[in-house]
């Protein structure tokens, strides 16, 4: 566990988000610098590429390709042992003053971009709560949750090639509605989306060597195969998935966006802050089948929160804090389960917790919940203004982290944002890669 302030960067205070507790990866460039892996420190970036005779003497299995490349799927593809005597090399050397600071590049200058190639993406449903409170909006209250939903983490098979970057304008969707609200006899028409939505989540890459086909993780190397995670926001156009989700769930209304944050936050970085078993939801009735039973409910103390910043408006308001520790089935679990059949994991697989609604109406993760359908008004802030859905040019703004633990560094996650754009809108490819803006 991290405790002091690098002497080479005195901005990584304990209260710093990038605090020497976190050292998170991710991928970035300035004018001079071609994309390459980055370790967030303080106010500055670390660029491996300029130490690594340093840390390729050091680290054992480390290549040259793990810390120079224009994504981490290669150091994502290592063992944990070298991921790990990678932070412990980076961490022993910021802990002294001889740490070199000409590989220190000022965060105001970098572009960040996407931090892996996403090979495949997967979202889970893993609150209780959303999936309740989802239920009951979709289904009715006898059917909220789904016979199923305690025993199994329930998911999808997500587009990974729509996984875009923080920052990314969002274009809203268009495509085939209900033309009643209550009878869907009357079939459908095509149009744009009037109940655009996010979803609070956080997301982790698959680590470690690909796995082989038939070959199930276990709940024992699960850890070891977790490279870190990020925040999420599963963009969701809620009527067009009222109407297309019978009997496959989730399509068109979750495949043209979803956005994450840049910095990829090791485990190491968050064991610190490992919520305590009775912080977590209790798994005992029923009780987890054995191969997806956790001794110890391993999730992470990470408060999160969305704002919104309408377009007349000077800065986001919030409207929601949540907890990643509020989800009932954990990462481990999640990636356990999605391996059991025999499906094989690749590094640099992103697999999302699903929305982090809490028990309380200011922690629920999606606007759906907030606004309950339409049948109420959410207040930004006291500008006046108010959402159901939201609007053309509304900015989405999420943040998390972890703090306030005595003599503990920070961990923070940075942001994941995004704007809606008016359907139809045409987008380009902005600075950095992963991100796309208003043309
Ligand atoms: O049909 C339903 O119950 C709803 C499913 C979702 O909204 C899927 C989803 O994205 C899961 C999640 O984020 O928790
Ligand atoms: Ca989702
Ligand atoms: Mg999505």
């Amino acid at each position: 566990m991290s405790t002091i302030v690098p002497p080479a960067v005195p901005s990584a205070t304990l209260d710093h988000q990038f605090s020497l507790q976190n050292l998170p990866y991710g991928i970035f460039s300035t004018a001079e610098i071609q994309p390459t892996v980055g370790v967030a420190i303080g106010d500055f970036v670390v660029h491996l590429k300029n130490i690594s005779d340093l840390l390729l003497n050091e680290v054992e299995g480390l290549t040259i390709e793990d810390i120079d490349s224009a994504t981490l799927n290669s150091l994502m593809s290592k063992p944990s042992t070298t991921w790990k005597s990678l932070r412990a090399c980076l961490t022993k050397h910021l802990s002294t003053p001889a740490f070199p600071t000409s590989s220190l590049v000022p965060l105001t200058s970098v572009t960040m971009h996407m931090p892996a190639k996403i090979g495949d993406y997967t979202d889970f449903y893993s609150s209780r709560e959303h999936a309740t409170n989802v239920g009951i909006m979709f289904r009715g209250v006898d059917n909220a949750l789904q016979p199923n939903w305690l025993h199994l983490p329930v998911g999808y098979h997500g587009r990974a090639s729509s996984v875009y970057l923080s920052g990314t304008d969002v274009v809203r969707p268009r495509g085939q509605l209900q033309i009643s609200k209550d009878d869907p006899k009357q079939g459908s028409q095509h149009g744009p989306c009037k109940l655009m939505d996010f979803e609070l989540e956080m997301a982790f890459f698959v680590g470690g060597p690909p796995s082989p086909p038939a070959t199930p993780i276990t709940m024992a190397e699960a850890e070891d195969r977790i490279f870190g995670l990020v925040l999420m926001n599963d963009w969701s156009a809620r009527d067009i998935q009222k109407w297309e989700y019978v009997p496959l769930g989730p399509f068109g209304a979750k495949n043209f966006a979803t956005t994450i944050s840049p910095w990829v936050v090791s485990l190491a970085a968050l064991e610190p802050y490992r919520a305590e078993t009775s912080a977590g939801p209790v798994q005992t009735n029923p009780s987890p089948l054995e191969y997806i039973t956790d001794p110890n409910y391993s999730s992470y103390d990470i408060a999160l929160s969305v704002s919104i910043q309408g377009p007349s408006m000077s800065s986001p308001a919030p409207v929601s804090r949540s907890n990643f520790r509020n989800l009932y089935w954990n990462v481990k679990q999640q990636l356990v389960h999605h391996s059991v059949t025999g499906c094989n994991m690749q590094p640099g697989d992103l697999l999302g917790s699903g929305t982090i609604s809490g028990q309380d109406e200011t922690s629920y993760g999606s606007m759906l919940e907030l606004c309950w359908k339409g049948t109420k008004e959410v207040k930004l802030g006291d500008t006046g203004e108010v959402r159901k859905f939201l609007r053309d040019g509304d900015t989405v703004v999420m943040e998390g982290g972890c703090g306030g633990k005595e003599g503990v560094g920070r961990v923070g996650f940075g942001e994941v944002r995004g704007k809606i754009l008016e359907a139809g809108s045409k987008v380009v490819k902005g600075e950095g890669e992963g991100v796309w803006k208003q043309a």
